[in-house]
């Protein structure tokens, strides 16, 4: 029988690096085939452009195939096992597969999938990589609020969730092989060691953590951990869910998977035709994401008189903009993706975004 096709599971919360440090190992891959499975929150397709376009040899489209949108985890058996399945049927077999999931997927379940007969013959979890931002960690973005946690409990004592975003983050790191703690270039050196040391305690026993900037990591580091993840999920326990189930025996993965995230966190489209001052709108954009606590920001924008598509990437309070390519016959437009905690003031923002 062939040897199992090695795929390392890319996770980690909205924003943390995950696009950037696979951009960074196709551009390095030192000849490996790399094939790339995508999964996005919000239905613009940011990321798959955004590696498509790096204009490089190895980031060619045949490679890189993007899921529905939707969480990889909730639709494993419509898209992502098909998806598996087309791509292990191709003639030329991938060396690698790398599956980066949208930043509010539980890694669990998906790993769970490679289980799936006609699946574990064939390929092997090399590991899960969970990226994290270095510096919202570090700002406790991810902090259980205890006292807020406290006082719902004893409104209801069925309740035994945390915040939506430490619980992903849990879940996140549970399910790590190795910890990327990335954003260093925006903590101090005893901040980043701190971080991670204080993160290797929280992950299971061996988990390696390592520093990067711009998901720089050589792709020996990411790639051929040789796990095997499938085979002990047990170690990785789920907090996410537990709050519905009571069958232990769990044969229904379904069930389960759809019970978390997409009620927490909502995701709509903005968009408006070309602005005037490129510098003014990031600002703009800053102003609104702190007024009305958004999460995740991304898009291309259209600049009056510039040729080339505006790229805007905002995490929390920071804003990063940059021309990268023209817009060649896409229409000229400008096309944003929003997403934050359920209860967006959609109105509010977009009428805040174009004005
Ligand atoms: N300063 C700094 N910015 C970074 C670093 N890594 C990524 N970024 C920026 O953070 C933003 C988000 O990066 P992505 O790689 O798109 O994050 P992601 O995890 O793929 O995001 P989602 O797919 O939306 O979950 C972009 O503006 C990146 O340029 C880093 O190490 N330092």
């Amino acid at each position: 029988m062939p040897a199992k096709i090695p795929a390392t599971v890319v996770t980690g919360f909205l924003g943390a690096g995950k696009t950037t440090l696979i951009r960074h190992m196709l551009q390095n891959a030192e000849g490996k085939r790399i094939a790339l499975i995508i999964n996005e929150f919000g239905d613009l397709g940011v990321d798959g452009d955004i590696l498509k376009g790096c204009g490089d040899e190895v980031c060619s489209e045949d490679d890189i195939v993007e899921l529905s949108n939707g969480c990889i985890c909730c639709t494993v058996a419509d898209d992502f096992i098909p998806t598996m399945e087309a791509l292990l049927a191709r003639d030329v077999k991938p060396d690698h597969i790398v599956i980066e999931t949208s930043g509010l997927a539980l890694p669990q379940p998906l790993v769970r999938a490679f289980n799936w007969p006609g699946i574990s013959t064939k390929v092997t979890v090399d590991g899960v990589v969970t990226v994290v931002d270095g510096r919202a960690v570090h700002d406790g973005q991810f902090a259980h609020n205890v006292a807020a946690i406290d006082a719902q409990r004893a409104m209801d004592e069925n309740l035994d969730h945390e915040t939506p975003l430490s619980e992903l983050f849990e879940d996140q790191i549970a399910c790590a092989d190795m910890i990327v703690v990335n954003k260093t270039d925006l903590l101090g050196a005893e901040e980043a060691d701190a971080l991670s040391s204080k993160l290797k305690a929280e992950a299971r026993s061996g988990v390696q953590v390592v520093k990067a900037a711009m998901g720089a990591l050589p792709v020996d580091v990411l790639l051929g951990q040789g796990i095997g993840a499938e085979n002990d999920l047990e170690a990785r326990h789920e907090i996410h869910h537990h709050h519905h189930h009571d069958d232990e025996d769990d044969d229904d993965h379904h069930d389960h998977e759809h019970e978390h995230g997409h009620d927490e966190f909502e995701s709509f489209i903005f968009t408006r035709g070309e602005i005037t001052d490129a510098k003014a709108f990031a600002q703009q954009v800053a102003d609104v994401i702190r007024t009305h606590d958004i999460l995740r920001l991304k898009g291309f924008v259209a600049v009056e008189g510039k040729p080339m598509r505006l790229t805007i990437q905002a995490v929390g309070p920071r804003v990063d903009t940059y021309f990268d390519q023209p817009f060649g016959a896409a229409t000229r437009e400008t096309r944003l993706v929003v997403i934050g905690e359920a209860g967006l003031d959609h109105d509010a923002i977009s009428a805040a975004l174009a004005s």
